[in-house]
């Protein structure tokens, strides 16, 4: 029922008169009083009084300052008009405009929108890269974390165009807010003099690009993405803050059972971690022997059985370093924590999420239960990866030696057209090229067997590595081949990524590998620490076109010598901007026809059970 049928509505009070207004009260007047009005009430006011000259002038200057008014008014007016008359005008010039830049833009322009939207709805599916507990309760660290480490005074006082001068020199590309400065000597970064003398023992007499402006950053407890050549020396960027940082914590408070680690160092393959940790145990014991505190070192890979690693365990540790897989492992079954645990590195960060490890890793993270560094390292570093582990990091800065992605200038590249029926055959000859060791690389396992069997066959001296292999088996051919033992060594391209073996004279890729990143990082093993090394590669009909102009791009860019097959293929995008591929780094196609897109659409569906040699891990 409606209130209207029950109460009559009825005025209680007459209404208000209408407003009146004076000019004394002009403040409180709202409306509009004609200019002409007013000028009678002026006039009425002013006759009403005595008028002298004062007061004509107050007259005058009424009278103006009503006409004032009026010319205000009406230019208001005019202007509210003209604006919306302007607006319009504006958004249709707006318009006209756009459709000018449209029909202007070349086909590069319209090619990098269609890029950059493949490349935002690859990322729309993919779930930050934060431990899943980080991600569940929605933390999100925005301070990033602080150390006791400064560089000298005097470095500290060098004008930014100093530092940009130096990073210049060096080629070094950073990205992201107070970036620390560059440090191109050992000694002025604080270490602790057995380190010092330790470096000068390997000869390693100053950083390289990566380790001068990597090293104050990971000392300065920000975030990192660092990326540089194969062989530049990237482990001791991450290892050395991690050994300073275990010592400190020792020597604060020494550690017993149970407690530890302070930091985790994450590798994709058990190889590359051993080395990594070899490195690390090397450095700690030289510090223990020079009077400083233990620091203690626990390897966490598959294969190995961990009964043998008690001894350590049992004291409580600083530092580890671990494949994915069993880390996750150790974690979950609470054989240690990580609630101490405030720096991260990944290896091959890369490597490790292609390889479908990204799931892995975010559940490591999700262990850690405070706010940590987090630093990712690799040769090839896809926009792609960068963009998605950025939401794992804070303010984080990024370290860029060279283009992501390119090849080391240390190596002689050479490509060679092979019929695959006579690769074997040839494959004899070309191990002529330079005195051993020589690593010859295919990514099937049973190719790997095979060029094995016949080299030793030819009385050749080689070991194989896969990922079918056992532990022993691997770690028997690696010792074999590093200490000079056996001169090959025949490898799948994963169970030796990242792998240093000193003074490799020759690669030889057996099989192009399909995507330029694993062509980068095989060759890589080659031309390390300033060393020059030769990569021979066979390509032949089964090579995809596609990584053939990939292939042809690096040569380019790394000024070496195409072989006129390579040459004469043609770009079907050349001359439209392509910069290269925003997925992979590839310079020979862009991010719509990439072939990694299709592997991990691939492997996706597949759950990683394809043929291909993923290492075993
Ligand atoms: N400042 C330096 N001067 C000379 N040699 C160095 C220096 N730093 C490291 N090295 C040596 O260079 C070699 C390659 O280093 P490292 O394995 O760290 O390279 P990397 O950048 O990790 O390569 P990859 O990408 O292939 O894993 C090692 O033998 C290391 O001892």
């Amino acid at each position: 029922m409606s209130s209207e049928s029950t109460f009559k509505r009825r005025r209680l009070s007459p209404p208000p008169a209408q407003p009146t207004y004076s000019l004394d009260d002009e403040d409180d007047a709202p409306a509009y009083v004609p200019v002409k009005k007013r000028r009678e009430a002026l006039l009425t006011k002013l006759a009403s009084k005595h008028v002298g000259g004062a007061q004509i002038a107050d007259q005058q200057r009424l009278e103006e300052e009503a006409e004032r008014e009026e010319r205000e008014r009406e230019e208001k007016e005019g202007k509210k008009q003209r604006t919306a008359q302007t607006l319009l005008q504006e958004a249709q010039e707006v318009k006209r405009l756009k459709a000018i830049a449209d029909a202007a833009k070349t086909d590069a322009d319209r090619k990098r929108e269609e890029e950059e939207k493949i490349l935002a709805a690859q990322s729309a599916g993919q779930k930050a890269l934060a431990g899943a507990e980080e991600l569940a309760k929605g933390i999100v660290y925005t301070e990033r974390l602080t150390t006791s480490w400064r560089p000298p005074a005097y470095i500290r006082d060098r004008t930014e165009e100093e530092n940009d001068k130096i990073r210049e020199k060096f080629h070094i590309l950073t990205a992201g807010d107070d970036v620390p400065p560059p440090i191109p000597d050992f000694r002025d970064m604080k270490l602790p003099k057995p380190l010092l003398d330790h470096l000068k023992n390997k000869k390693i007499m100053a950083p390289t690009p990566i380790q001068l402006q990597g090293l104050p950053v990971a000392f300065s407890g920000r975030d990192m993405i660092g990326i540089a050549f194969t062989g530049s020396g990237k482990t001791l960027a991450f290892s050395l803050p991690l050994l300073m940082f275990a010592l400190e914590e020792e020597k604060r408070i020494p550690f017993v059972q149970g407690e530890g680690p302070v930091g985790i160092i994450v590798c994709p393959s058990r190889e590359l971690a051993r080395q990594t940790y070899d490195g690390l145990v090397e450095m700690g014991k030289l510090m223990e022997q020079a009077g400083y505190p233990s620091v203690r070192t626990l390897l966490c890979i598959g294969g190995i059985n961990m009964a043998e690693q008690s001894q350590i365990m049992s004291r409580g540790f600083h530092m580890v370093v671990a494949t994915p897989g069993r880390l996750q492992d150790m974690l979950e079954k609470r054989k240690f924590g990580l609630t101490g645990c405030k720096y991260l590195c990944l290896d091959e960060a890369d490597r490790m999420i292609d390889m479908g490890f990204e799931e892995d890793v975010r559940n490591i993270m999700s262990f850690f239960k405070h706010q940590r560094q987090t630093l990712l390292f690799s040769a090839t570093m896809p926009k792609r990866i960068q963009d998605f582990a950025q939401q794992a990091l804070v303010q984080p800065i990024v370290v860029n030696v060279g283009r992501a992605g390119a090849a080391s200038m240390d190596i002689i590249q050479e490509v060679e057209y092979v019929k695959q029926e006579a690769k074997m055959v040839y494959l004899l000859e070309c191990l002529q090229k330079t005195a051993p060791p020589t690593i010859i690389f295919s990514d099937n396992k049973n190719e790997v067997d095979d060029i094995q069997e016949y080299l030793l066959l030819k009385g050749v001296e080689a070991v194989a590595i896969h990922g079918s292999k056992t532990q022993e088996e691997r770690e028997y051919a690696i010792k074999a081949f590093k200490t000079g033992k056996k001169d090959v060594m025949v490898a799948s391209g994963v169970a030796s990524k990242g792998l240093d073996f000193s003074e490799i004279q020759h690669v030889i890729n057996f099989t192009m590998p399909k995507e330029i990143e694993d062509y980068v990082h095989q060759i890589g093993r080659t031309g390390r620490s300033g060393k020059t090394g030769i990569a021979t590669t066979f390509v032949n009909m089964q090579t995809a076109e596609q990584t053939l102009l990939d292939l042809k791009y690096l040569l380019m860019e790394a000024k070496q010598k195409i072989p006129p097959f390579l040459a004469s293929i043609e770009d079907p995008n050349a001359g439209s901007g392509n910069l290269g591929c925003t997925n992979c780094g590839g310079l020979g196609h862009s991010i719509a026809n990439c072939p990694k897109l299709e592997e991990n659409q691939r492997r996706t569906v597949a759950g990683h059970m394809g043929g291909r040699d993923t290492g075993g891990y």
